[in-house]
């Protein structure tokens, strides 16, 4: 026999040998899984020797495991507070993918033929474009790879303003995250894994929110606003993939390496420029300031949420008690009537709903009032054709929780939520009629603690009073001339600022409003479109 034949049939029994032991080896396996299944649990042990032993993680894994667990204290303490304590802020670790491995080639060997072999195994098969049916022409062929592939670039980390989200209480589930790694070279991908990164992680956000980011791993640092939907910051991008390498020769001359690194690397680091390098990381502080048009301020239950769905299609909850509102609310002026109705159901539904208001109203106010017609809040300001060219058509209303005098000392929900008015253009500042026994010190008192938490509130937005739930006067109210209640209103105010800024506090007017029969809806829009006008576009 020749010598190649010899091998050749040499090389086939052992193959064949190889796939005998490999079956019998499964063969094994399923019958331990079958025992184990049916063992009691203290005789585990006896198949313990036998079965698959578990891998250890290694040792970039074990790295990864240890930092998921380190999550800061700021983030335990933000995640253990209520929902309405949280939800304008969050704190995340984003990290981008390591890069992939790039190709490592076994030395060659020796000759032209070795060479031909050895490329021969590494390349892609492509479609033949000559390919002609009916032809000889193969409809596939395979393209020798000319050099290793290199790793393809980590997947990189943005965040992204989208409107679809109010809040970022989706963020507090974990503090890590992070973006898929880049592929692996292989003989198939040869040189394309570099082209084909893996999708990036987006972070999507409120619009509104500010993203502070502290990047390690030689990225910049980004303080940004995300203003517009769609708008994005890069804040952690993936690792390099690994360069394609060939082995250095056992001559010991340093290993021939993909174009781009540096032909001295020697036997020592040829192994090392393969391996993908490691994400950017970035430890990341989101805080979202509602972005709004008109800011409804107020004590609690002066009647904001309520104000807010009679003009907007917003349907916030309303209720006789004081703090029922915990997060702010956004509504749209002149919003099209169908979205909303469309989003209530049935019809049947939406009456039910409108039963249920209205019972628990003709309870608030007192059984002589049982005649009363039912309460509808739905919209007063429903055509949008009516805010066409006026400086209200799609405004953003947002109704902020209530107010106390010293919230700035903790009282009541405390102040944090102040921070949404910074980028409200006007504030509509309410006060409840019907309940206050001093309308003047009830305003003052929240227009101080404005003024406390950031003294631009008051002195830069225009603002308009709108005293509500003016139905509700009766007998009081009967002979109550509201010129009269203006003037000594804004009599009040006036003294109170004479000696500090003076005309500059005075609020742009002043409105008598009920949500709930819609008086004074028409004065309430002519004020708020003269302090718009009275703000530089
Ligand atoms: N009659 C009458 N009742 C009103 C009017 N506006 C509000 N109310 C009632 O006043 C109560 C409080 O209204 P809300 O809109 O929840 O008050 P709020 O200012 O949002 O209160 P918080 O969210 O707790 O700060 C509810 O029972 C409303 O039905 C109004 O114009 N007329
Ligand atoms: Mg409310």
């Amino acid at each position: 026999m020749k010598l190649g034949a010899y091998l050749r049939a040499g090389a086939g029994l052992q193959s064949h040998g190889v796939v005998h032991r490999a079956a019998s080896a499964r063969l094994d396996r399923r019958l331990v899984a079958r025992t184990v299944a049916a063992a009691p649990a203290h005789s585990s042990s006896v198949s313990r020797g036998r079965g698959r032993r578990k891998a250890k993680p290694s040792r970039e894994r074990q790295q990864q495991q240890q930092r998921e667990k380190n999550v800061p204290k700021k983030w335990e303490d933000l995640v253990s507070r209520p929902e309405n304590e949280r939800f304008d802020e969050a704190f995340v670790s984003l990290e981008g993918g390591r890069g992939g491995r790039g190709e490592v080639w076994r030395k060659r060997q020796g000759g032209q033929q070795g060479k031909k072999a050895e490329r021969r195994g590494r390349g892609r098969t492509v479609k033949n474009f000559k390919y002609k049916p009916g032809g000889q022409q193969a409809k596939q062929i395979f393209l020798a790879a000319e050099s290793p592939g290199e790793g393809g670039r980590g997947g990189s980390v943005y965040v992204e303003a989208d409107e679809r989200y109010d809040n970022l209480l989706h963020l507090h589930q974990r503090y890590h995250y992070r973006a898929k790694d880049g592929p692996n070279a292989n003989p198939s991908t040869a040189r394309r894994a570099a082209s084909r990164a893996p999708p990036p992680l987006t972070v999507r956000v409120p619009v509104g929110t500010t993203v502070i980011s502290k990047t390690s791993g030689g990225g910049a640092n980004v303080a940004t606003e995300l203003m517009t939907p769609g708008q994005r910051v890069l804040v952690a991008l993936g690792g390099d993939g690994g360069l394609g390498v060939e082995e250095p020769r056992s001559s010991g001359r340093g290993g021939r390496l993909d174009e781009g690194a540096t032909a001295t690397a020697n036997a020592l680091d040829w192994q090392k420029v393969s391996h993908g390098r490691q994400g950017q990381r970035a430890q990341v502080h989101l805080v979202l300031r509602v972005k709004a048009d008109i800011g409804l301020v107020g004590l609690p239950n002066a009647g904001k949420s309520t104000l807010l769905s009679a003009i907007t299609m917003a349907r916030p909850d309303i209720a006789d008690y004081p703090f029922t509102t915990l997060v702010p609310n956004l509504g749209v002026i002149g919003g099209s009537a169908a979205s909303w109705k469309g989003n209530g159901g049935g019809g049947s539904s939406e009456e039910e709903e409108e039963e249920g208001l209205a019972g628990t109203l003709a309870g608030d106010w007192g059984g002589d009032e049982g005649a009363d017609p039912e309460p509808d809040y739905s919209s007063f300001l429903e055509e949008p054709e009516a805010f066409e060219e006026s400086p209200l058509e799609s405004a953003v209303v947002a109704d902020l929780p209530g107010l106390i005098g010293d919230a700035h000392m903790g009282k009541g929900l405390g102040r944090v939520f102040l921070r949404h008015l910074k980028r409200t253009r006007v504030i509509c500042h309410l006060v409840d009629l019907a309940a206050a026994s001093d309308p003047l010190s009830d305003y003052l008192q929240i227009r101080e603690e404005l003024r406390m938490y950031n003294p631009d509130y008051v002195l830069e937005k225009p603002h308009v009073v709108v005293f509500t739930k003016c139905d509700l006067l009766g007998p009081r109210g009967e002979g109550l001339d509201r010129d009269d209640v203006r003037e000594k209103f804004l009599g009040g105010v006036k003294e109170f600022y004479s000696r500090s800024e003076g005309d500059a506090l005075m609020p742009a007017g002043v409105v008598f409003i009920s949500s709930r029969t819609g008086e004074g809806m028409d004065d309430l829009v002519k004020e708020l479109s003269e302090a718009f006008r009275s703000l530089d576009f």
